[in-house]
């Protein structure tokens, strides 16, 4: 598998004091690769010293053998990226507005940009004025500006977070058509169902921390045998429960409650064990309830 991005000790400290990542390591290949975590986590940070906006306090990154720091031309030659809030100036059409992104970018190719609005199915409304986008629509077009040059690496923060679900879907297949012939699409979610749909591979961010990072598979494995259910009378027999272990759901019943958790010390004897899902590794890792 060819390494894309390679990611050695990184450390960053904001001058506040913060330590916002701490000593990550981990390599990504080809295809669709999940960065998880909660808010303040870490995630962009390490996103935007991917795509070399901001410089790590110690460490190194490696993108497509370039390093972040001493060969940044060469990263950001091979790397498109969407922000959570991409600055869009509303009264711009969407033709002129990705063609503004693509020569800021030294790219002066009108049939670039007409390329791009077409892979994420926006060509036809080229003409539209920016501010009278729907909410998809506009994501869309932010993916289309971070394709101009067709990038070997595309890092997107939070793509999916407010669209509908038919946008969602929409949008999922167009990052997995792009992960395609060796590109790696890196991107940032809470949402379970992304990773699900998305990401054989993945990285768990847990306050600085990395958590985890491998495949769905592995992390499968590391669950198995240690999710169970358990009945509760009440919701303060669950905010107990919360105290002392990971509740990764819970289902109202006429009579109480159920709740599925992980029982990682093995402690929970009255419990009942139940096969493990993918579902209930994300929720896991992600420190409990689902969010979406
Ligand atoms: N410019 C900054 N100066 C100081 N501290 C910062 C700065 N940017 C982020 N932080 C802090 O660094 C930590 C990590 O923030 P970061 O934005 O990377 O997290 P995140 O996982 O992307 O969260 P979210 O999902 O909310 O975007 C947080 O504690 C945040 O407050």
């Amino acid at each position: 598998m060819n390494t894309n991005i390679e990611i050695s000790h990184i450390t960053k400290k904001y001058k506040n004091g913060v330590t916002a990542l701490d000593d990550i390591s981990f390599h990504v290949g080809s295809g669709v690769f999940g960065l998880l975590g909660h808010n303040g986590a870490g995630k962009t940070t390490l996103m935007k010293a991917l795509v070399t906006v901001l410089t790590p306090s110690a460490g190194t990154i490696r993108i497509c053998g370039f390093d972040t720091v001493k060969q940044g031309n060469e990263v950001r030659a091979r790397i498109g990226y969407l922000p959570q809030e991409l600055a869009m100036y509303p009264s711009l059409s969407v033709f002129d507005f990705v063609n503004y992104m693509a020569e800021l970018k030294g790219i002066h190719n009108k049939k670039a940009v007409s390329n791009v609005l077409e892979q994420v199915e926006m060509l036809e409304f080229s003409k539209r004025k920016i501010g009278q986008l729907s909410g998809g629509m506009k994501r869309r077009v932010g993916i289309a500006q971070a394709l101009i040059g067709n990038p070997q690496i595309l890092v997107v923060d939070e793509p999916t977070a407010g669209l509908d679900p038919e946008e969602r879907v929409r949008f999922r297949g167009l990052l997995s058509r792009y992960a395609s012939e060796g590109r790696t699409v890196l991107l940032s979610t809470h949402i379970v169902e992304d990773i699900h749909q998305l990401c054989e591979e993945l990285a768990v961010l847990r306050k600085g921390h990395l958590f985890y990072a491998g495949t769905s598979a592995a992390l499968l494995e590391r669950v198995k045998d240690k999710v169970k259910i358990l009945h509760l009378e009440n919701e303060n027999q669950l905010i107990e429960l919360q105290k002392k272990s990971v509740v990764l759901s819970t289902t109202y019943e006429s009579q109480g409650l159920t709740a599925r958790i992980m029982d990682e010390s093995g402690l929970f004897l009255q419990a009942t064990p139940v096969t493990a899902t993918l579902e209930d590794a994300y929720v896991y890792c992600m420190g409990g309830k689902a969010h979406a």
